[in-house]
């Protein structure tokens, strides 16, 4: 096989990977992207963008169902999951095309955007097997994994022998589950537990852990698993998945072990989400001689190189938060070293999370646990939501806001904002750490009234009085 040289390859066409070869190609490099499944990656496909249309259908399904609280009475409410799936589908098939063309405006102008799997057979070589069963050797100076992850297969006694969904397929179900099983709190069994909660499934979420989402603080874990109790989600804490089988008409019994003792659930589907795998197998990385870590992340340091020379890794793959704007900013630090004679890294960067639940849990920072633990002096401001005006009037009271501040500095060091749009409002605190604003600029800014971002105001005085 002769093997075609370029300047640079990436492999993956995820978000960050649809911009990232378009500049090094526009910058006159000769470009090879190779993707094996769909362009757009995990998000567009199979995460974000899908997820957050059908946790939009949710919502209205919920909001609806309170229509009489408000003097609005729209009858029985019903929820068509096939209709919710073509929404999701459309949506994503839009955003995906236009990814798509993005990249075939430049297909032979500097890009060649290959369809099929990539894998490493030396150092600065890969050989690619092409959807059409063609295979390719091809050869570049750079080059750029951005190869992602994928959902953790459950391995309890017996899950072999029912339907397992994972987060991918259970949003092409057409029919409502009767009773979900969910083992796994963390985002994907919070997100798809209220999700189907709402469109009228019983849902049990299992978690081994004490609480949910174990790395954000207590208040915050309990006042979520509050809220999805009050919407009649079963959450069991300190409960182990052991085994599964299968009963007569498709239903399931799962056996869990919790601190009272083994118990039985029967439902009638399972979702797992206990976390994601590195797509580091296919890849072959040790054929270059590329050093992963034990979980099979690839390593890299802070510019994002891996031990070998010319080869980078991005988002997902090489481990650590693992959000689409994660991967956006490494896009942005290797074009800013490469294209641009920069000197960027990942140290000190501002990472935000928020939780697609309703309400959202925007996250930014320290928490109140992790800021103990580093022995600062902090000072904790707490306000519920039902103290702002705008969600009092809206009707969307539960959660909280809690931000925390360096008593000596006076700087605001993260923040947890449970509450209606508590993505955006975490968003306009994280904006304030980047400007380095002590905590009185917020407390003594003029918002508008009544806004949901009036509530930073009331937050920070709660300092003070
Ligand atoms: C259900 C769900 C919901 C999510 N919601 C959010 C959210 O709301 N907000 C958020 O920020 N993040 C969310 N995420 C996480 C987000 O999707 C990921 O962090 C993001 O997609 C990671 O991007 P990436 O650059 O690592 O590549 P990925 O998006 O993982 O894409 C990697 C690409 O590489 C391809 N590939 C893999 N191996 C090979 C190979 N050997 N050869 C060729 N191609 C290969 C894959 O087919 C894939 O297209 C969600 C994830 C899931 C699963
Ligand atoms: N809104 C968002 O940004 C968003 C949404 C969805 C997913 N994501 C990304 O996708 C990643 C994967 O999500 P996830 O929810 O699968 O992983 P996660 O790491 O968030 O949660 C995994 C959960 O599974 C539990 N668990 C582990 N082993 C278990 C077992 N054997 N049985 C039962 N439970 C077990 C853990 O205690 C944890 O609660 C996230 O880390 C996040 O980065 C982000």
């Amino acid at each position: 096989m002769t093997s075609t040289n370029y300047d640079v390859i990436v492999i993956g066409a995820s978000k960050g990977g649809r911009f990232f070869p378009i500049d090094f190609a526009k910058a006159g490099r000769k470009v090879a992207l190779i993707e094996r499944d769909q362009i757009g990656g995990v998000c567009v496909n199979f995460g974000c963008t899908p997820t957050k249309t059908m946790v939009a259908s949710a919502r209205l399904a919920y909001q609806a169902r309170r229509g009489a609280e408000y003097g609005v009475h729209a009858g029985p409410i019903s929820v068509d999951l096939r209709t919710v799936r073509q929404r999701k589908q459309g949506i994503v098939e839009g955003v995906r095309n236009s990814h798509e063309s993005r990249l075939t405006a430049l297909q032979g102008r500097g890009l060649d955007l290959l369809m099929g799997e990539a894998h490493f057979i030396a150092p600065k070589t890969l050989e690619i097997s092409l959807k059409d069963g063609e295979r390719r050797e091809i050869t570049a100076p750079l080059i750029f994994i951005d190869t992602g992850d994928r959902p953790e297969q459950l391995t309890i006694k017996g899950a072999e022998s029912v339907p397992v969904l994972n987060s991918t397929t259970i949003m092409e179900l057409d029919t409502l589950p009767e009773h979900l099983l969910i083992t796994g709190g963390g985002y994907i069994g919070l997100e798809f537990g209220q999700m189907f909660r709402r469109f009228g499934s019983q849902v049990t979420i299992i978690q081994p852990r004490p609480r949910l989402l174990m790395n954000e603080d207590e208040d915050v874990s309990n006042e979520i698993t509050k809220i999805l109790r009050e919407e009649g989600i079963t959450v069991l804490t300190e409960t182990m998945p052991q085994q599964i089988e299968p009963l007569d008409g498709g239903r399931m019994r799962l056996t869990v072990r919790t601190p009272q003792g083994e118990q039985q659930i029967t439902g009638s589907h399972l979702l797992a989400a206990t976390g994601r795998v590195p797509n580091t197998e296919a890849l072959t990385p040790e054929a270059a001689g590329i050093r992963l870590d034990k979980d099979g992340y690839i390593q890299v340091n802070e510019r994002l190189e891996t031990n070998v020379p010319g080869i980078y890794a991005l988002g997902d793959v090489k481990g650590g938060p693992a959000f689409t704007h994660v991967s956006l900013d490494d896009f942005r630090i290797v074009r800013t070293n490469l294209l641009e004679q920069g000197n960027a890294s990942t140290r000190g960067r501002l990472v935000p999370h928020t939780i697609f639940i309703d309400p959202q849990l925007g996250r930014v920072g320290l928490t109140e646990n992790k800021a103990r633990k580093q022995g600062r002096n902090i000072r904790v401001a707490k306000l519920p939501m039902n103290a702002v005006s705008r969600a009092v009037e809206t009707g969307e009271t539960r959660g909280f806001m809690k931000a925390i501040v360096d008593a000596d500095t006076q700087q605001i060091l993260g923040c947890a904002i449970l509450g209606a749009e508590g993505g955006e409002i975490m968003t306009i605190i994280q904006v304030a750490m980047m400007g380095k604003l002590p905590y009185t600029a917020l407390r003594d800014g003029i918002f508008t009234h009544p806004t949901l971002a009036e509530g930073l105001k009331a937050l920070f005085m709660t300092l003070d009085s």
